[in-house]
């Protein structure tokens, strides 16, 4: 995209004939970026930072664990639901369901991309749906060891549904 062949703007080339040491020149030009400012009443779309491109360092990953030993995925303890609902805070512990798999959080919200904020609203619950909207097995993974600590039945329930999603049938 950013590639334009010069003999679009040959009315904006200069009326002599060109030295031949432009003429060996590349006839081509590539324009790096384009920022266009968006207008000041924008709403921000995005959390500043909230996606990073380093990759998760080890001491990441021992906070968030917060002293507790990795531990074979299979080996992990089976948690009741009551258990979850008393972990809402950061005294008891901050746990969250995705799926059937209880994670404990308390250590990770500072260091979360997203911000702490959306933790303390699903403390103790289930959030699979908005879970699954902002991130992807790739997001999940780097921090799957340090946080996930059982499984749980019966899920509990989302405190929120899941809005409907709309497909167009127009274009099938
Ligand atoms: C196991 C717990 C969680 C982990 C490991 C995790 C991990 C991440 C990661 C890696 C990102 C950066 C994504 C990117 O680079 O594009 C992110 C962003 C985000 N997360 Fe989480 N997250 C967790 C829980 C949650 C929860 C419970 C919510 C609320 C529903 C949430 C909401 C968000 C939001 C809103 C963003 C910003 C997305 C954007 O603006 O692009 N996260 N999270």
């Amino acid at each position: 995209m950013g590639w334009m062949r010069r003999g679009v703007y040959a009315a904006a080339l200069p009326a002599e004939p060109l030295d031949i040491k432009d003429a060996a020149k590349p006839s081509v030009e590539h324009i790096e970026r384009v920022d266009i400012p968006a207008p000041p009443s924008a709403p921000p779309t995005k959390r500043k930072g909230a996606r990073r491109r380093t990759p998760v360092t080890e001491e990441e990953l021992a906070i968030a664990a917060g002293g507790r030993e990795p531990v074979d995925p299979d080996d992990l303890p089976f948690i009741p639901p009551e258990s979850i609902s008393k972990h809402d805070n950061l005294k008891d512990g901050l746990w969250i369901v995705v799926e059937d798999r209880v994670y404990d959080c308390t250590n990770f919200l500072d260091l979360h991309p997203g911000g702490p904020e959306v933790f303390h609203q699903f403390a103790g619950k289930q959030c699979t749906w908005q879970f699954w909207k902002w991130h992807s097995r790739k997001h999940l993974e780097p921090w799957e060891e340090s946080l996930l600590i059982g499984y749980t039945y019966p899920v509990p329930p989302n405190p929120y549904p899941e809005p409907k999603r709309w497909i167009r049938t127009g274009s099938l």
